[in-house]
């Protein structure tokens, strides 16, 4: 019920009801949401959806809903076959999950947020769209396995930008569907060693590694990304689909069985004394590298 009232009220916030006309114009009807600007290419089928929740696209709770329902409005959309997901925030993809959803809040809050971060994960992972993630800026934590679940990848050839599984250097562990999304983009040993180091890779290294497919200048990041979309979706819809679903189902799986028992270990796991001084420390931390 809790959600279905979160659900609901973030439908008003999603601002249907606040486009003016310039944004909707007949190729390209633009949806400006609070934290995605979702603007659909009709003639095309590809939608691009931006994630614009500065300073740092965290994933809160309202924007993993937001995410969620426009995600799955354009996977009901049946002129909607492809998805390109990226940032409007400057030099920042996105900064994983928001660490204040996970401090100094109860039991019940942790619940809910965690249910939204299966959810866009689900909804992602086992997408009929072709996803395709255009990365351009730091992408840590929560912003990684949002770019590994989807079906390809083109990062910024920047320096300073990095991508990785950090979590064990706030002190907190990925959890299992985390780790088979990546190891599904990487491999077993490749994955080991990442997450027990929290690496971050630049984006030379993760073209390496394969946790990326392809490094292109950071303006031509869209372009490399529209033009890889109108290579997928030159295979038919229903035998990609279908080849989709058989890579990703076990996984998709794994989770929908043990979902309840996965919030239950999340909850007691933030709840703890010690992960609450870790990512509170980890908080301080960020603002303390800032001055
Ligand atoms: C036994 C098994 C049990 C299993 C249980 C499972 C538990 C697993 C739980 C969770 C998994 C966690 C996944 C995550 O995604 S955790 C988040 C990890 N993210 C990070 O580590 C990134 C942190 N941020 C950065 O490194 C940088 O901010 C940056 C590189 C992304 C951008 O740098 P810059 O442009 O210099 O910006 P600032 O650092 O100055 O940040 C601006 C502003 O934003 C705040 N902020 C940054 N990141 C976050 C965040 N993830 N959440 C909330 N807030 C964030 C930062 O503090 C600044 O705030 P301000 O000082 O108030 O301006």
């Amino acid at each position: 019920m809790m959600i279905l009232s979160r659900l609901l009220g973030c439908q008003e916030q999603l601002g249907f009801l606040h486009q003016s006309k310039e944004e909707l114009t007949d190729s390209h009807p633009v949806v400006c949401n609070r934290n995605i600007l979702v603007e659909l290419e009709e003639g095309v089928g590809v939608a691009v959806m931006k994630m614009k929740s500065p300073p740092v696209n965290s994933l809160s709770l309202d924007f993993l809903t937001e995410f969620s329902i426009s995600l799955e409005k354009l996977e009901n959309d049946r002129g909607c076959r492809g998805v390109i997901l990226t940032s409007a925030v400057p030099k920042i993809f996105s900064a994983g999950l928001d660490i204040k959803e996970m401090c100094g809040k109860s039991a019940e809050h942790y619940a809910e947020f965690w249910r939204a971060v299966q959810e866009m994960w689900l909804k992602l992972y086992k997408s009929n769209m072709v996803t395709i993630a255009a990365i351009n800026g730091n992408c840590p934590a929560g912003g990684c396995l949002m770019a590994v679940s989807c079906d390809y990848r083109i990062m910024a050839e920047n320096p300073k930008y990095s991508i990785g599984l950090n979590e064990t250097q706030l002190g907190i562990v990925a959890p299992f569907w985390f780790k088979d999304t990546i190891a599904n983009t990487i491999g077993h040993r490749a994955t080991e060693r990442s997450l027990q180091l929290g690496l971050l890779y630049s984006a030379s290294d993760a073209l390496k590694i394969g946790i990326v497919d392809e490094l292109v200048p950071e303006e031509k990041v869209l372009n490399a990304a529209a033009a890889t979309m109108s290579q997928w979706l030159a295979i038919p819809d229903y035998a990609r689909q279908i080849s989709k679903s058989m890579m990703r189902k076990p996984t998709l799986d794994r989770l929908l069985t043990h979902r309840e028992s996965d919030i239950q270990n999340f909850v007691s796991f933030v709840t703890k004394d010690s992960i609450q001084k870790s990512l509170q420390t980890y908080m301080e931390s960020l603002k303390q590298r800032k001055g």
